[in-house]
């Protein structure tokens, strides 16, 4: 049964397809779910996908993915408000930020919930990297600043990216449980 990734992000949705290629066809639905505010991504993905699992109807699962990047020396700021500093200060001025600092460790999260007649499963992966100035054109968000390994996660094809990214470590976890469920 074809999953239904609930997100407006391009970017999320082509690595999910890239990862599940094989194993369920992956369609995109931009319905606006509550983001709520909290702390936890993993509280924010499981209410989102539950309750798009419930207002959109049908019996086709959904999955939801909540993400942010938390930088070390300033405490795990942007976290779960990653999208909202995003649109408000934007990458290269966060960089800008991180440059100040002698610690340019920073953490990448996701948390994958998915919701069907059954109930909600979460899923996480997480990243670390080291921040540095922009540099590649591909991904999305911060890829640009986010360095694993000597290469910046714009740098890399959608594929590499999936093989250390915490969305491709997420994703595999969601894998193997999809695999072994009861249908
Ligand atoms: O460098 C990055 N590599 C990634 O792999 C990645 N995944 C997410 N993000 C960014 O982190 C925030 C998450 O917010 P978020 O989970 O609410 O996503 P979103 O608002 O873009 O889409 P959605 O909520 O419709 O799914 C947004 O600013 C995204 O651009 C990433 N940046
Ligand atoms: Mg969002």
């Amino acid at each position: 049964m074809a999953i239904r990734f609930v997100t407006g992000n391009a970017g999320k949705v082509r690595e999910a397809r890239d990862y599940l290629a094989g194993i369920e066809p992956v369609e995109q639905i931009e319905y606006d779910y509550t983001e709520i505010q909290s702390d936890s991504l993993e509280e924010i993905a499981a209410h989102g996908a539950r309750e798009a699992f419930e207002e959109l109807g049908s019996d086709e699962p959904v999955l939801v993915d909540d993400a942010g990047l938390f930088v070390d020396a300033l405490g795990g700021f942007p976290g779960p408000y990653s999208a909202y500093v995003e649109d408000t200060v934007g990458v290269e001025r966060l960089w800008r930020l991180a440059e100040a600092e002698e610690n340019r460790r920073a953490t990448f999260r996701t948390v994958l919930a998915y919701a069907d007649e059954n109930g909600t499963e979460t899923f996480e992966g997480s990243v670390a990297g080291t921040l540095v100035a922009p540099r590649g054109e591909g991904g999305f968000g911060y890829d640009p600043i986010f360095e694993y390994n000597g290469t910046t996660m714009a740098e890399m094809s959608t594929a590499e990216k999936n093989a250390i990214s915490h969305r491709g470590r997420a994703l595999a976890t969601f894998a193997e449980w999809y695999a072994g469920r009861d249908e």
